[in-house]
């Protein structure tokens, strides 16, 4: 075994980098901060369970090349001596991506790694790289906010991105590529030969794992994956936010999943287009069967999945109808396509349970959950009052329903909804809980006006506008873009009760928000930011310092943009004037600056002359566990506008 069980742990919480290394991090953050890396690249789209956001009840694959390919595909470096490169050359990434987020992982081991023991810089020569396609053994280190392992051979200081491995494995890999620009290696997992005091394979629940690329924590007792994810958003913010660690608040405790298995209401299988399906004009179809699943790691063919533990029971009863189906229809596909598996309930008051599921006819078992595919649904007893009727969607126009508490919601079944409903509850509790000031509905600042009103932005079917509405005397305003989302938001507001005062909607793009919300007075104003993965636009993020709402909770399923946002809010107006003023590339004079405060202070000192540039400070930061078994982590940030 190549480290110590106390050495694993302190890898394990690699939140704490060595004083140095810090250092190093922060003259880049510097950087960031002066000129945010506005780098493009096409992401590797790897669909797993737990990230497909595929739409259709069979959508056709419009695009089919980048499924589980590896990233940068570098050129090698067979058997050569080689040594450690000063620094590691920055690869053009899309921004909070897969691999930008590997990247600046890798990098910090790189620098942490080149440190010794007295703080000096080791520049020790390195051996040969072993070949291509060869098998060798290395420790793994380090968790990737990714959830790849990263890994070294002995006596090398060259790292191995492996999956599927956690600090303190050693593990058999085959050498896939060597990156060269990049200066590290991806490998694939054959076996473990020393396992880690953090994995317990009894633990696995999946029959695919280490093939299938979702799910790669799943060795982990479940208190070590929250600890884990709670390191991912340190890691964020320390990456990414480009913020000095003091005006970071202490990260809080991931809150887990009531479920850890079984928990996805939504599935994309998929399967791949016959063979010369994209030759054009192809009109030959399958076949067999084709394997329909997901794609595993280091291909880009669909593997079968019969079953997805993640998935819900509906869900995955839906994935066996689903096969079945196909197993008599593939003959109609000349293409590849998605498969929408989306769960839907009903509940329904004891009381008016007339007689047991086994007893329905056919048509009574179907109005009970619509457009389910099941032929007869799940039945769940809730309480002594209530039961509920579970089923699967497969058309993406069809309604699905969700329970949230008392709350219902409605949704055209391929259009968003959070996908883990268990969670959903102490969720939108915790929102409520911070959505207002801790002072009971007082911003910070004496003379503070109680807030009134909530500005949902990004609100999708309303969840927030919806199950926060009663705090808000002055009514909740819910915006996206999806306008189907928006049709369904309204009515949703009504089915709760609610009226247009309390509760309405707009369909638009995000920053023509800034359009409407004039009649507002931004001190009563909270805003909800919830933007897809990509995080917010800078139209949006400078309009939001110039509307001011007195208090921003974002919230997201990617913490690496969110810490970008956060840090955009924290500098503030100061900031924003300075990118616009010397456009996004960044300016030269910015680059001088290394500190960022340095920046803000200058800047601050400009601005003032006509009015007090806005900015934000941060309350609280925690994650909470939407996607157990993933290396994913969903986070809620809560900001004050600086008035003082
Ligand atoms: C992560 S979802 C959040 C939805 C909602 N808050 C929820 O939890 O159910 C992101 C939402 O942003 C919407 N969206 C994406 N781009 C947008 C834009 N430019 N302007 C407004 N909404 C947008 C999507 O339609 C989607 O509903």
């Amino acid at each position: 075994m190549g480290l110590t069980p106390t050495r694993v742990l302190a890898s394990f919480s690699s939140s704490q980098p060595l004083r140095f290394a810090s250092t190093l991090l922060l003259r880049s953050q510097s950087r960031i901060f002066t000129k945010p890396p506005f780098w493009t690249m096409a992401s590797v789209a790897v669909t797993t369970p737990a990230q497909g956001d595929g739409a259709s009840q069979i959508a056709p694959q419009s695009t089919q090349a980048h499924t589980g390919k590896r990233p940068f595909p570098g050129g090698g470096q067979k058997g050569r001596p080689h040594k450690m490169k000063k620094k590691a050359k920055k690869t053009k990434v899309g921004e909070g991506s897969h691999e930008e987020v590997l990247m600046m992982d890798i990098q910090n081991l790189m620098a942490a790694h080149k440190i010794s023991e007295d703080g000096a810089e080791t520049t020790k020569e390195q051996p040969p790289l072993p070949e291509q396609g060869s098998e060798i053994e290395v420790d793994v280190v380090e968790i990737s906010s990714t959830g790849d392992g990263l890994a070294k051979q002995k006596g090398s200081d060259r790292i191995y991105v492996v999956p599927f491995t956690v600090p303190g494995d050693t593990v058999r890999v085959k050498v896939y590529r060597h990156l060269e620009q990049e200066g590290y290696t991806v490998a694939d997992f054959i076996e473990v030969t020393s396992p880690s005091p953090l994995r317990d394979d009894s633990r696995i629940k999946c029959k695919y794992f280490a093939k299938c690329s979702g799910c790669q924590f799943q060795m982990l007792d479940y208190s070590d994956q929250l600890r884990l994810k709670r390191d991912i958003v340190v890691k964020a913010y320390r990456n990414f936010s480009g913020l000095p660690s003091e005006v970071v608040p202490e990260i809080l405790e991931t809150i887990g999943s009531p479920l850890k298995y079984g928990y996805r209401t939504k599935l994309t299988p998929h399967f791949d287009g016959p063979p010369g399906a994209r030759r054009r004009g192809n009109t030959k179809a399958w076949e067999t069967m084709p394997p329909v699943g997901f794609t595993p790691k280091g291909s880009n063919k669909v593997m079968d999945i019969e079953e997805c533990p993640i998935g819900t029971e509906a869900v995955n009863q839906g994935l066996k109808l689903e096969r079945e189906r196909l197993a008599k229809e593939h003959g109609k596909y000349t293409k590849g396509a998605t498969i929408l598996l989306r769960e839907s309930t009903k509940r329904v008051p004891n009381a008016q349970i007339q007689k047991p599921l086994s007893d329905l006819t056919a048509e009574e078992a179907a109005a009970l959950v619509p457009a389910g595919i099941l032929p007869k649904p799940l039945a769940v007893e809730m309480s002594s009052s209530m039961t509920e009727y579970k089923s699967c969607i497969t058309n993406h126009n069809a309604t699905s329903t969700e329970y949230i508490d008392n709350f219902i919601f409605t949704n055209p079944a391929g259009f968003f909804f959070q996908n883990n409903n268990s969670i959903l509850s102490p969720f939108t509790d915790y929102i409520r809980q911070h959505i207002l000031p801790p002072s009971g509905g007082l911003a910070n600042a004496p003379g503070a006006k109680p807030i009134r009103t909530l500005i949902d932005a990004y609100s999708g079917s309303g969840l927030f506008t919806i199950t926060q509405s009663a705090l808000f005397p002055g009514g909740s305003i819910g915006i996206d873009i999806a306008e189907k989302s928006i049709d369904y938001a309204r009515k949703n507001a009504l089915l709760n009760g609610l009226n247009e005062k309390q509760c309405s909607f707009i369909a638009a793009d995000a920053p023509e928000l800034f359009k409407s919300v004039k009649k507002y007075d931004p001190d009563e104003t909270v805003v909800v930011l919830d933007p897809p993965r990509k995080g917010c636009d800078n139209s949006f993020l400078t309009q939001l310092l110039d509307f001011a709402p007195t208090r921003v909770v974002y919230v997201s399923c990617n913490v690496h943009t969110q810490a970008r946002d956060v840090g955009f809010l924290v500098r503030g107006q100061a900031e924003a004037e300075l990118s616009a003023s010397t456009g996004s590339t960044g300016g030269k004079k910015n680059e001088q600056a290394d500190d960022p405060f340095d920046v803000l202070l200058q800047n601050d000192v400009k601005t003032r002359k006509h009015k007090r540039p806005v900015r934000y400070e941060i309350e609280s930061i925690r994650g909470f566990d939407f996607f157990p078994q993933t290396g994913h982590v969903e986070g809620v940030a809560v900001l004050n506008r600086v008035d003082s």
